[in-house]
């Protein structure tokens, strides 16, 4: 069974086409990430997929059922992009009712909060009121909300969006323990964090899907090198262009950026010529470490393939 099925899946709100005719299958494992730019279509794909809204045209089934069908109740939930707690009330009371509005019984709806506090490693502050907690600290008690009644499906629209980045990575790798146990859908801005965190991309821009790519099963990893320095100044940036070039393995090398350089490979299927001989696999890493050596390059890093925002963008 797939995880989520979409058939030109189309959304208008009045003359503005949120979705056109998106068609996707996903398969449940690692958490999938959804990236697209401002007004691309997230939330409204969201949105569809909860049952909060319908669909204009098309059709979307998720853990085999019509998104919004009563079966799915309880199944899927979501942290919402401004997800807010009132701020009267304790975290654990809060969660207690809305695990309440899930079926729990008073006794089990304060078992439930005490369970999905110590999920996100706040039981200890389940006392507290909302505004007594930090931001990090309010955007767990989100996803403890969004774990409540073990969901199969959680979808997180920018968890970390607003958060400084030591935050950011506790919150990440919450993300990444609850994961083990439970499908994530995840939006968000932050290309490098999704890399960390999902296996599959899916791009949408001004509501169509144009991309959907597997991180872990990227065929441009046996194409493409990704090598980072501590420093590079613009005169170094020339020198490490023209002497990486002159490896027969190395097709094209261009800088992404003051430090970064995108190598592409020779072609795999490219004939090997007396002058061009192609190379084992690493022959390409042992002579790029060799010039890092003999020209005290100082590297940060050396990546098979591309960064996911080279994948997208280039
Ligand atoms: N309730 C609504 N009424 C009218 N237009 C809407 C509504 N919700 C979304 N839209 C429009 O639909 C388009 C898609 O919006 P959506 O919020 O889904 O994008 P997004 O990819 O989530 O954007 P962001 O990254 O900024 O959160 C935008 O043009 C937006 O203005």
């Amino acid at each position: 069974m797939s995880l989520i099925k979409c058939h030109n899946l189309s959304k208008d709100f009045g003359s503005t086409q949120a979705l056109n005719n998106v068609s996707i299958e996903l398969e449940g494992g690692k958490p999938i990430a959804l990236v697209g730019p401002n007004g691309a279509g997230k939330t409204t794909l969201f949105s569809i997929l909860c049952g909060y809204i319908s669909a204009t045209s098309g059709t979307v089934e998720i853990l085999g059922s019509p998104a919004g069908s009563p079966t799915l109740l309880g199944r899927i939930s979501a942290l919402p992009q401004d997800a807010a707690l009132d701020p009267n009330f304790s975290i654990a009371s809060q969660l207690a009712f809305f695990a309440s509005l899930q079926g729990y019984k008073s006794k089990h709806a304060r078992a439930e909060a005490k369970r999905v506090l110590s999920l996100v490693g706040l039981l200890e502050s389940a006392n507290q009121k909302p505004d007594s907690l930090s931001h990090g600290m309010g955007k767990r008690v989100a996803i403890a909300q969004a774990m409540i009644g073990e969901p199969e499906l959680v979808l997180l629209d920018e968890p970390t969006a607003g958060l400084d980045p030591a935050n950011a990575k506790k919150l990440r790798e919450l993300i990444d323990s609850l994961a083990q146990h439970t499908q994530f859908i995840i939006s968000s801005h932050n290309l490098d964090e999704l890399e960390k965190l999902c296996d599959q991309v899916i791009y949408l821009e001004k509501g169509q899907l144009t991309q959907s790519v597997s991180i872990q099963n990227n065929q441009d990893d046996n194409k493409f090198l990704t090598l980072t320095l501590t420093e590079c100044d613009a005169q170094q940036v020339i020198q490490v262009i023209q002497v990486l070039s002159e490896h027969p393995g190395i097709h094209h090398i261009e800088s992404r950026n003051a430090k970064e350089f995108l190598i592409e490979r020779v072609a795999i299927n490219q004939k090997s010529t007396p002058d061009k001989p192609l190379n084992n696999t690493y022959e390409v890493e042992s002579f790029i470490f060799q010039q890092l050596q003999k020209h005290h390059w100082q590297y940060k890093q050396l990546l098979n393939g591309k960064r996911l925002e080279d994948t997208l963008f280039s």
